[in-house]
């Protein structure tokens, strides 16, 4: 067989790549030390390379294009004790990212999500929407995906793999009722954070006539068409994903459905923005009830840009925090993170903030923040969350870690979940004092002592996120081994915290 399509396909994963980084062949070829006209003949396929070159180039784009056999986690190595200086955009969510990409699949047309989170959440998606084919493509030059469905899917050849990585997979259920009598879908993964039931998902969807049989590894779904919703669907926890599930069931139900104790959180805001974009009618967003016009079939081109992530601006937040830094953060979705500045008010932080505007899907507010160095204290009372208006879950982790450079004794209460407040005990491998209550509760005493350690990640997005950060404040050299947890869930963060003045090196085991 002829290697010429390999060239090609290689050539064009290092252009889309180039692009990505905001480099002209010109410039790739300064980096490379070679001519523009060998980028031009490399990105074209017309190229032989040696494995040097392709490994050159990977480093120059931070991308592997070709990897000999498994490539190998990833880790970081952090020189911290340093200030972060300048200024850094929150990017969209990954949350409103996995909702958007789930409800694509009640588009028979083509939909655009602009300036979607590049992660590692939504390349696992892509690989279970490409393995039932569904096509989906990068815009050139950004982060745009346009996303067509097939005539039918074939949800027997689904991606088993990909699918186990997400939790998203359980988001198919509502989507899928309709078209299909009967299908099977993986066992949902995600963060490691205890038991996540889904029953509260089975319950609700069984308002459609769907009934799933948990087998084994596999979620057997049938459908019986002569049941609809007849009453309002209550839902037993006010959980982000689960409404977003009913909504999607809803939106192609020809009929009003009314849900109650449904989610008013930003993802839910996002889903229901784009569902109204397909023409399904819906009242109450923001709110814990909503009344849904569905539509039979929907077969429109849309475009939807997903607002920016709450959970990426409290995390940003810390780390100005935890490193006593000045910088500024745009594009911060306030109303989501409203409480949790209030809380930092509370534990002595100052800020400046700017004048509201828009995020380009015309609806959620956006303000830029600047931090302002000080030093902080404990709260008075303990800190907990609570469903959507309150202090966001996925950002109590963070608190552990304002807690640690604040004066006095911090106390978290994660009521939520099983285990993730033990992952924040991880932090005294760099010196802090934290101590486990029970498996909810953490005491931390501040101000910490950093000391720099090498730290494997916990298998969870924020409390891996909270032992990145203060690496960033701890003096000397730190390493944080495994860091695909991180990936998930948000873009380039080396990258982006390297320009705000950290050190940051991303590496792999040879
Ligand atoms: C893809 C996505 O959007 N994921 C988010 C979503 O996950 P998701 O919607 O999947 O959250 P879960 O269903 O896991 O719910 C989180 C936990 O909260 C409990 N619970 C929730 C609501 C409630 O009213 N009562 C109650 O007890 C659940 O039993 C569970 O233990 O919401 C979580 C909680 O905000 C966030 O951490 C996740 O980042
Ligand atoms: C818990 C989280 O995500 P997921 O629901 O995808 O596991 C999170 O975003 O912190």
């Amino acid at each position: 067989m002829s290697h010429q399509p390999y060239l090609t396909r290689i050539g064009g994963l290092i252009r889309d790549a180039r692009r990505h980084k905001g480099l002209t062949q010109a410039e790739l070829a300064q980096l490379l030390g070679t001519s523009q006209s060998a980028v031009t003949r490399i990105e074209a396929g017309k190229q032989n390379m040696s494995l040097d070159m392709l490994a050159r180039i990977g480093d120059a784009l931070d991308s592997e294009f070709v990897s000999v056999g498994y490539p190998g986690p990833q880790h970081l190595r952090i020189v911290g004790g340093r200030k972060l200086s300048g200024s850094i955009d929150v990017k969209t969510s990954k949350n409103a990212a996995v909702a958007l990409l789930c409800a694509s699949l009640l588009n028979r047309g083509r939909t655009t999500l602009r300036n979607l989170a590049r992660i590692e959440e939504v390349n696992r998606i892509l690989e279970v929407l490409a393995s039932i084919g569904v096509r989906t493509r990068w815009l050139p030059d950004s982060n745009d995906l346009e996303i067509v469905p097939p005539e039918r899917l074939d949800l027997d050849a689904i991606d088993v793999d990909a699918a186990r990585r997400t939790r998203t997979v359980i988001m198919f259920l509502g989507p899928l009722l309709h078209e299909h009598p009967s299908f099977k879908l993986p066992y949902a993964g995600g963060c490691d954070l205890g038991t996540r039931t889904v029953e509260p998902h089975l319950a609700a969807l069984k308002s459609f006539g769907l009934h799933v049989l948990a087998t084994h590894g596999a979620y057997e779904a049938t459908r019986d068409p002569a049941v609809q919703p007849t009453r309002a669907i209550v839902l037993t926890e006010r959980g982000d994903t689960v409404t977003e599930n009913v909504l999607m069931a809803a939106a192609r139900h020809p009929g009003t459905t009314i849900i109650r104790n449904a989610s008013p959180n930003y993802m839910v805001q996002d889903l229901c923005f784009f569902l109204e974009k397909l023409g399904v009618r819906i009242e109450g967003i923001g709110t814990t009830t909503l009344t849904v016009n569905g539509l039979a079939e929907i077969d429109r081109d849309v475009e939807y840009s997903p607002s920016e992530d709450p959970i990426e601006a409290m995390s940003l937040i810390a780390a100005a925090l935890v490193t006593d830094s000045e910088i500024t953060i745009e594009r911060v979705p306030i109303e989501f993170i409203e409480i949790e500045l209030a809380t930092l008010e509370g534990m002595g932080m100052k800020y400046r903030i700017s004048d509201e505007y828009t995020s380009a899907n015309g609806r959620t507010r956006l303000v830029d923040l600047t931090t302002i160095a000080g030093p902080l204290h404990a709260p008075t009372d303990k800190i907990h969350p609570m469903p959507f208006p309150g202090l966001n879950i996925d950002n109590l982790p963070f608190f552990a870690l304002v807690g640690a450079v604040a004066e006095g004794s911090t106390m978290i209460h994660d009521w939520v979940y099983e285990n993730r407040a033990i992952y924040l005990t991880e932090l005294t491998k760099l010196g802090a004092r934290v101590q486990l209550l029970d498996p909810h509760r953490v005491i931390v005493e501040g101000p910490t002592r950093w000391r720099a350690a090498e730290v494997g990640c916990p298998p969870a997005l924020r409390p891996a996120v909270v032992i990145l950060l203060a690496m960033l404040a701890t003096p000397g050299t730190s390493v944080l081994r495994n860091v695909y947890v991180i990936n998930r869930g948000y873009e380039d963060l080396a990258e982006r915290l390297n320009a705000l003045g950290a050190t940051v090196e991303v590496f792999r085991d040879i």
